[in-house]
């Protein structure tokens, strides 16, 4: 097994790829770096364990004496920002039925998918030397270097668009105490149609102050010039950084898994795993909204209020024309759902608990049980 340091990495050529093995860890090998720049690229499409490749950096390095780029890309995702609402964002359906897990990054911004046809790039630096624009100077630079003839430009709110129109890369950062990172993506093949499937929003009348994201047309690198390719791209984004900050640094592979390497990563990424960060952190915020409940003929209204905190229902009135179900019916099923977590699964097993306990003739349970589905089918 190749055990590699910082200093024995840089007398390798520009194109050279190495990867780090655990002897030491990745810490102890950036310290050789002093006053120089680190290019690392991640072995893993898994998006929880780059997020956490991501922290790790930004709480293990010392970042006020060396900078470093991270190239990454993931598996199909949707990645939202630190202070938005999941349901505001995305077609949590969809996914689920995909199979196309939700992350919530540290960083602010807006809701984004990836899948192998987006690179995403993290530009580490001290907060002193944090310079979106020249980052991104760096990627139009790579990508004018590549085909001169592409219009790709960055805009003021630091995204990037071709020919200026399509948006192929958006930005979001974290800033620290002393240390930053600004991270964007890349669009270069990704699916479009999956793109807008899933982040098209379906739950209906949320009231929150969460942060938006700012949707725009996008396209991709390739459906521009395909004789482009993800790897190439990133080869001359790397190369580009080396040129830009005057650094001579190869791309080592890095695996975001390896806890030997990177003590404590393991742990980070279960965090960024979990319901209480993914769906807890949203801001708190209230559904309002009106439905349709059909029974055979019999049609109605059913108005649905609820507040809910740190991704539990703390309150929630569910209002039905007494004439279609019992008042005390619809009470009961809105009664049974606070405390509960806004959650599907949690959901159908507290509905399950009611449709078996209430007593009711046929008509009024397969009523209680349409508008149980109904309400599960929001979250
Ligand atoms: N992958 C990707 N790249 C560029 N633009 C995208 C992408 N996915 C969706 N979009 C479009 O951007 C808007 C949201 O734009 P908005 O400006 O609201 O948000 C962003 O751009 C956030 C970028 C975050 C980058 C991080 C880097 C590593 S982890 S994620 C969305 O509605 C789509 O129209």
């Amino acid at each position: 097994m190749i055990v590699k340091t910082l200093s024995n990495l840089h007398t390798q050529s520009q194109s050279c790829f190495r990867c780090l093995r655990a002897k030491s860890t990745l810490s102890a090998v950036i310290d050789e770096t002093v006053n120089s720049g680190l290019i690392l690229k991640s072995m893993s499409t898994d998006v929880f364990e780059n997020l956490a490749l991501e922290d790790w950096i930004h709480d293990h390095v010392d970042l006020q004496t060396r900078s470093i780029l991270f190239l990454w890309r993931n598996a199909p995702a949707v990645v939202i920002g630190r202070h938005q609402n999941p349901w505001q964002e995305c077609n949590l359906q969809a996914m689920r039925q995909k199979g196309i897990p939700l992350a919530r990054r540290r960083s602010g911004g807006g809701t984004v998918f990836h899948d192998l046809g987006n690179v995403n790039l993290t530009f580490f630096s001290s907060k002193k030397k944090y310079d979106r624009h020249r980052n991104l100077q760096v990627v139009t630079s790579a990508l004018k270097g590549l085909r001169p003839d592409l219009d790709v430009r960055a805009t003021e709110r630091f995204d990037i668009l071709l020919n200026g129109h399509h948006k192929i890369s958006g930005t979001a950062a974290k800033l620290g105490r002393t240390a930053a990172y600004h991270h964007c993506t890349l669009l270069c093949s990704t699916d479009r149609v999956l793109l807008s499937a899933v982040l098209k929003p379906t739950c209906q009348g949320i009231h929150s102050n969460a942060t938006q994201s700012v949707p725009s047309p996008v396209k991709n690198l390739l459906d521009e010039d395909p004789t482009l390719d993800a790897d190439t791209i990133m080869e001359a984004i790397a190369s580009q950084y080396n040129t830009e900050f005057g650094f001579s640094s190869p791309i080592t592979n890095v695996d975001p898994s390896d806890e030997l390497l990177l003590p404590g990563i393991q742990k980070m990424a279960h965090e960024l795993l979990a319901w209480e960060w993914i769906f807890g952190k949203t801001p708190n915020f209230r559904i309002c909204t009106t439905f349709e409940m059909k029974d055979g003929t019999s049609i109605c209204n059913v108005t649905l209020n609820m507040d809910i905190k740190k991704g539990i229902i703390e309150y929630c009135h569910i209002d039905v024309p007494s004439d279609w179900l019992p008042m005390e019916l619809s009470q009961e099923f809105s009664s049974h759902l606070i405390g509960g977590k806004c959650c599907p699964y949690e959901m159908s097993v507290l509905a399950a608990e009611l449709l078996r306990t209430a007593s009711r003739n046929k008509e009024l349970g397969r009523k209680m049980y349409n508008l149980c589905k109904k309400v599960i089918f929001m979250m």
